[in-house]
């Protein structure tokens, strides 16, 4: 029973986990810990498994081995019930936060609140206009998603993952695409938020200087495993090469370009009669 309990405010556990498709597996021996109120970035190189790491987190793939714990409960003894009670707990942001083109903002933030609560109207108003204003568009609720910009988009699907007030925000890259002030704006508005919600909010980013800026920890993926996890601080005086050479972009150091050869690519190039 114990060890099904959460640490006071420990949100998110992964314990020696493995994670992958099948009989591939992506990443291993993960530990993250995620606390109320921290800001976590996940970052790594394309392909490393940070999406997998997401999916695991929302219990759409389960660990190959390990536990992963989400707000005390492991993910892997959950009925299909108590996980979507879990998931109500969390706000997703995909990186496409496709908005409804028929519905105005402000319809488009009280989307999830219409699903998923009876709340009366005034109530409705009130929760999504405080949400809007949280992300600088108040003024924007009564606008067509069509006469919006895609800063502003991104914005409102913040809005909207933010409604049901979850403890745990998960981030698809929220700063891809976004000029630098843009940027910079969306880094402070998830730290902002995760300050005034006390929530936990997990980006995954390619993004060194603006999610270090706001982020309390930082996790590095690669090779198959965590390579690194600490403060950004700790991060920057790493001397490890691999991380080194993620934090400055360079081209040339140990991460490979070459996606790697598996058995199952070895497999289907033989069946192209070209091995
Ligand atoms: N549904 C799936 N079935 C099988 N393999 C998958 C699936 N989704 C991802 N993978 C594989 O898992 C590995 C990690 O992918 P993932 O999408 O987690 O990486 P990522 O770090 O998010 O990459 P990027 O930054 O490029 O989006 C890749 O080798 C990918 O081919």
């Amino acid at each position: 029973m114990a060890s099904n309990v959460a640490p006071s405010g420990e949100l998110l556990r992964f314990d020696n986990v493995a994670l992958g498709y099948g009989d591939f597996t992506v990443l291993k021996e993960i530990d993250i810990s995620v606390g109320r109120g921290q800001v976590v970035a996940m970052m790594g190189g394309s392909g490393s498994g940070k999406t997998t790491l997401l999916r695991a987190a929302t219990g759409q793939i389960f660990a190959q081995k390990g536990a992963i714990h989400a707000f005390g409960q492991n993910l892997a003894d959950t009925t299909l019930e108590q996980l979507q009670q879990l998931r109500q707990r969390m706000g997703v942001l995909f990186q496409q936060g496709a908005l409804f083109t028929d519905l105005n903002v402000f319809e488009n933030v009280a989307f999830p609140l219409r699903e998923h609560l009876q709340l009366p109207e005034k109530e409705v108003t009130e929760k999504v206009l405080d949400k809007l204003n949280a992300v600088g568009l108040r003024a924007a609720a009564h606008l067509k998603i069509s006469e919006i910009s895609g800063g502003m988009a991104r914005r409102v699907a913040l809005a909207r993952a933010i409604v049901l007030e979850p403890e745990l925000i998960l981030y698809d890259e929220p700063f891809a695409g976004l000029d630098p002030i843009s940027l910079g704006i969306t880094a402070r508005l998830i730290r902002d938020l995760t300050d005034r919600l006390n929530c936990a909010s997990i980006l995954i980013t390619h993004d060194v200087a603006d999610s270090f800026a706001i982020a309390d920890q930082v996790y590095i993926v690669g090779q198959g495993k965590l390579l690194a996890n600490g403060t950004p601080r700790q991060m920057e005086q790493s001397t490890d090469p691999y991380i080194v050479q993620f934090l400055k972009g360079q081209p040339d150091g140990p991460i490979a370009f070459h996606y790697p050869e598996t058995p199952a690519f070895k497999h289907w190039l033989d069946t192209q009669g070209r091995s």
